[in-house]
């Protein structure tokens, strides 16, 4: 009772001075815990790290996590401490270990965006419903689907083409952005497989109307990531969630609704051609108990749309990029394309097939620069597991970082320099005996398990089509002063420059 008195009579900047003076002290006490006491004091990792989230935060806020995490490893090891409760690993053996070992491990919450009206995507679901709309659309991405699917993809590949015919005839100098065709072509690509009709971007230059959706999809991009890295210390949060969904608001209506009514369309179409609508047509399910609601549906597509567009984006670009770099490289493949075919129009799904080192040069862009540089975060069980031939304590996030792992030079050969070489059968003349040290085993880029990439089949067929076409039509010089081309920031996915090429016909 006696200090009642005396505690209110205190000045408030004492009393502030108390307070500050007991959470740094319970601050000290902790850190100490985290850093030598808890679960995961064996694993290595830089001190603050381990104390605390806000330098990690601060590094996916940067857009160049994967680069830190680079270094990390390389100063560390292959698994690394990259917060209190999440480590980080680049052993081959944690593919097996963290999405395919049963029981399956849920993603890290923190990681997801949940959906804003309720109805999940195939990145976002759970379990059970992760389970039925995946086996209710899995048949759109089989190897019999993309073969029916094929005159699609060739047809945009047809329409990239010309587009880029008109682009260097309008150009003064004939240069041109590759970059942004690359865009519009993957664009309209998946809008057509999605929901049925092509949003035509391609066809802009001629309407006058060139779509800005790309650019969004990089803003939202941008945003989720700071967003989800954000409700580690709600309620900020919030408030950017507050600010930008406000200013963003009349876009995403316009585009849910954009893709709503093409949806519509297409199923009451029936079952005219294949695409990814194809195996639900007639079988929509508003009960959520079985097959896949019109709602789900709609995120799915916009989900497909999202992913297609930026990646396969990103990584066309990238691949142009290193073979007007490394003329031997652009030389072999363009003997491959050019020495196949006799007219543009034989390029197509099928018969770019087996072409190695096509295959190559694609594997290849993919190893070097993933387009998405993230971690697959999974939540071990309260038992733990081992993972990577290491046993980690339960409830810890552990990931892989798809960047990282592909190279590392404890796992790759000459990990930075593009040799596609690395990934010719071994009878072939061009392949060279050092990449023998290469780990394939890592290479995973899209994942494995039942939550692998639904779509990395028509990204291959799409990738193989385009480039292929691209180099039987022109020879492409890079124009000078992009020596910095790959030091481009990554929020969940790169974010690609203009890519500047003056193409000449053939
Ligand atoms: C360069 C191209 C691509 C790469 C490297 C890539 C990579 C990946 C990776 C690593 C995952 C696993 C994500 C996780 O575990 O959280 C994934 C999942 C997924 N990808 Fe892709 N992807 C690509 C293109 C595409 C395309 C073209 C589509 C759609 C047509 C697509 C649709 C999906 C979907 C729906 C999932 C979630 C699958 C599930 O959880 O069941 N991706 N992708």
């Amino acid at each position: 009772m006696a200090l009642i008195p005396e505690y209110r009579s205190l000045p408030n900047t004492t009393l502030a001075a108390y307070f500050v003076g007991a959470y740094v002290l319970y601050r000290i006490i902790f850190s100490i815990y985290l850093i030598f006491f808890h679960p995961l004091a064996k694993f290595p990792g830089p001190k603050t790290w381990a104390v605390s989230r806000i330098p990690w935060a601060r590094r996916v806020i940067k857009g160049d996590i994967w680069q830190v995490l680079d270094q990390l490893h390389l100063q560390y090891g292959p698994v690394v401490r990259i917060a209190p409760d999440e480590i980080t690993t680049i052993s081959p053996d944690a593919w097996k270990d963290l999405y395919v070992t049963r029981p399956l491990l849920p993603k890290d919450p923190y990681s997801q965006t949940p959906p804003l009206n309720g109805a999940h995507s195939l990145f976002t679901a759970a379990d059970d419903t992760h389970k039925r709309i995946r086996g209710a659309i899995v048949n759109a991405f089989s190897d019999k689907a993309l073969r029916n699917q094929s005159p699609i993809i060739e047809h945009h590949a047809t329409r990239l083409i010309e587009r880029i015919h008109r682009e260097k005839v309008k150009s003064p100098n004939g240069i041109i952005n590759l970059q942004k065709l690359f865009g519009y072509a993957t664009f309209d690509t998946i809008t057509d497989l999605s929901f049925g009709e092509s949003f035509d971007g391609l066809e802009g230059d001629k309407t006058g109307q060139e779509n800005s959706m790309i650019q969004n999809f990089f803003f939202h991009a941008k945003f989720s990531t700071i967003r989800n890295c954000l409700t580690r210390f709600a309620p900020l949060d919030i408030f950017l969630g507050l600010f930008l969904l406000g200013k963003t608001r009349a876009s995403r209506t316009r585009n849910w609704k954009n893709a709503v009514d093409k949806i519509e369309r297409r199923l009451a179409k029936g079952d005219v051609r294949d695409d990814f609508l194809t195996p639900v047509v007639g079988r929509i399910d508003e009960t959520g108990r079985k097959g896949i609601t019109s709602k789900e549906l709609t995120t799915n597509g916009l989900a497909f749309v999202i992913a297609d567009c930026q990646l396969s984006t990103v990584a066309l670009a990238t691949a142009t990029y290193f073979l007007l770099r490394e003329p031997k490289q652009w030389k072999r493949l363009a003997e491959e394309v050019r020495g196949r075919f006799v007219k543009g129009e034989e390029i197509t799904v099928q018969s770019t097939q087996g072409m190695v080192y096509l295959e190559a040069v694609i594997n290849e862009t993919l190893r070097i620069r993933h387009p998405t540089p993230i971690s697959l975060p999974r939540v071990l069980p309260k038992e733990g597991r081992v993972v990577g031939g290491v046993f980690v304590p339960g409830n810890t996030v552990v990931g892989i970082n798809l960047q990282n792992i592909q190279t590392s030079p404890t796992l790759w050969v000459e990990p930075e320099v593009f040799h596609p070489e690395r990934f010719l059968p071994k009878t072939d003349e061009r392949y060279e005996e050092r990449f023998e040290g290469d780990v394939k085993e890592a290479f995973m880029p899209f994942s494995t398990g039942v939550r692998n990439c639904i779509g990395s089949k028509v990204f291959l067929a799409q990738a193989r089509v385009f480039l292929a076409r691209l180099v039987w039509t022109f020879d492409l010089e890079m124009q000078g002063g992009q020596e910095d081309w790959l030091d481009q920031k990554a929020f969940l996915v790169f974010e690609p420059k203009p890519l500047f090429v003056k193409p000449t016909s053939r």
